[in-house]
């Protein structure tokens, strides 16, 4: 698992390992410095040449200990302080004043052109900025951008939001970013993601004393612990019962994706229902489904009641419309069922209508709303939504008690009790293909019908959904990748990483 943090967490962190444990806040920076010129010369490109770009907060402290350590190497180094000086922390003082005795070539005033430079070294913001870059710092940056050098990052691209990934006015592109202890969320979300070029993390001996982690993602090596054991000995009953109601009149694709993703994660059986005019096509595409039908203009109560009876769990909405009979079997659903229910697609564009429905249940509700879903259900627009995805799924799961998993190139999952929240690193741009959703939703309920634990169940779906996706790409490219695909890498990413 890796933690990511806020910026007000790690400036905790910070306070915490320099006031309460007793490490020395110079000895920290230099640890950073030490770090940052490691990773700079394992890259292949020229340090004839290297300019370091700082301000007067202890982002630039790191910059002046880099530009001094660069100098005892016999580098042509200039540093390039920006800003009121006014401003300097005590930290700053003591390296410009350690710089000043080792030398180090000083420039206060802004340059027009940093093209004489191989390397640029960017410290001029890392936790600490708070609000929109302008003036000295804003032309700074643009020099910066247009120089054509390497571009080394400290900590943070200077303009991004550790915190949401947002450009705060004008933002570093890096090409590389070293991120000191923890990765921010700003180096994780977009467009900071972006921004930031490669991240590389730094041990520089931070002691994090939460324990527990507000912000995390998994890595491959966590599928393993994480993934519902199985039974040697068992029955088709043993690994659950998946119900899927999905697919309209004639538009069976997304029953058949979530169905059968649903029975190649392991569950044991799965029951479509649909209207009667994809029984043939389906039960020729996925023979191993159960199916029952309904005719739209007429749904059957009692049937319906006798399959939610049946069910461990049960996905809602992949391909039904937003129609009268996709209300009615919402409604019913959720005033009937206890066992968990994934409502995704037009299942959420119905819920938006009315939004008092989800009160009427009894178990725990998963929604897997993509930005636009996500903008219906909160009643806002999309680009509010990108901005600020975790505080938007956060807002949403805590009013109506469910799990939200706001679909994005991050995806984002947050739960009804407050629970950290996960921010997803697997997957690409493939993924963004018709028919991902729905196997995701699958993915989601054959993991819950096996007894996965109902807290981990949405983080371990999704990032499964995204290594399996990545497999595909490997095979099939990017361009070229269907959601099938990401099915049958399935087996691939189950059987490797367990
Ligand atoms: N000892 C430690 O704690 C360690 C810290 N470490 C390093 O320090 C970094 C955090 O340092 P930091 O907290 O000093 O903040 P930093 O990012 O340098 O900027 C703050 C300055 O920027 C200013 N400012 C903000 N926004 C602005 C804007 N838009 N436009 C203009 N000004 C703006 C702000 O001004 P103010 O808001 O006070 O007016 C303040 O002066 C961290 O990322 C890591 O690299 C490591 O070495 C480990 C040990
Ligand atoms: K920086």
């Amino acid at each position: 698992m890796e933690r990511l943090v806020t910026a007000h967490e790690m400036q905790q962190f910070d306070a915490y390992t320099i006031n309460k444990v007793g490490l020395l806040s110079l000895v920290l920076m230099e640890r950073a410095a030490l770090a940052c010129l490691t990773q700079l010369e394992q890259q292949s490109i020229n340090l004839r040449h290297v300019a370091v770009c700082c301000g007067y907060g202890n982002n630039g402290g790191d910059g002046i200990a880099i530009a001094r350590l660069l100098k005892l190497r016999n580098i042509d180094v200039t540093l390039y302080l920006i800003g009121d000086p006014t401003r300097s922390t005590a930290e700053v003082v003591k390296q410009l004043n350690i710089a000043k005795a080792y030398h180090v070539p000083i420039m206060t005033t802004l340059p027009n052109d940093l093209s004489q430079y191989d390397v640029l070294i960017d410290a001029l913001f890392g936790v600490g900025l708070s609000r929109d870059i302008d003036g000295d710092f804003a032309a700074m940056i643009h020099t910066i951008n247009q120089s054509g050098a390497f571009v080394m990052s400290v900590d943070m691209p200077s303009g991004i939001s550790a915190d949401t990934g947002q450009i705060l006015g004008v933002a570093v592109k890096a090409d590389m970013t070293v991120a000191l202890a923890y990765k921010k969320l700003g180096l994780v979300l977009y467009p900071g993601a972006q921004y930031a070029g490669k991240v590389m993390l730094a041990d520089i001996g931070i002691y994090a004393n939460p324990s527990q982690a507000s912000y995390y993602s998994y890595l491959p090596c966590d599928l393993a612990e994480k993934l519902p054991k199985r039974a040697d000995y068992a029955n088709k009953g043993t690994f659950g019962k998946v119900l899927v109601i999905a697919g309209s009149n004639h538009m069976s694709g997304a029953a058949y994706f979530s169905a059968k993703a649903a029975y190649r994660t392991g569950s044991g059986l799965v029951h479509i229902y649909t209207p009667h005019a994809n029984r043939d096509i389906l039960s020729t595409q996925l023979p191993e489904a159960l199916i029952s039908t309904y005719q739209p203009d007429h749904i059957d109560t009692s049937k319906l009641s006798e399959l939610i009876q049946w069910a461990n769990v049960i996905v809602v909405g992949p391909g039904m419309g937003v129609s009268a009979a996709t209300q009615q079997i919402l409604t019913q659903l959720l005033a009937m069922a206890d066992q968990p229910i994934i409502i995704d697609a037009d299942g959420l564009n119905v819920l938006a209508q009315d939004l008092t429905l989800l009160d009427k249940h009894r178990g725990p509700i998963f929604v897997t709303p993509h930005l636009g879903e996500m903008a219906r259900l909160l009643n806002t627009n999309i680009k509010g939504i990108a901005s600020h995805l975790v505080a938007s799924a956060m807002q949403f799961s805590q009013h109506h008690q469910v799990t939200c998993i706001l679909k994005d190139t991050r995806t984002v999952i947050t739960s009804a009790d407050n629970c950290a929240v996960y921010i997803n690193q697997s997957g690409n741009n493939g993924m963004a293909t018709g028919g991902s959703g729905d196997v995701l939703t699958g993915i989601l309920a054959g993991l819950i019908a096996q007894g996965i634990d109902l807290d981990i169940a949405a983080p371990v779906s999704v990032y499964l959904h995204g290594l399996a996706g990545d497999h595909a790409a490997k095979k099939h490219g990017q361009y070229a990748m269907l959601a099938s695909d990401i099915i049958e890498h399935l087996s691939d990413v189950m059987t490797q990483y367990t």
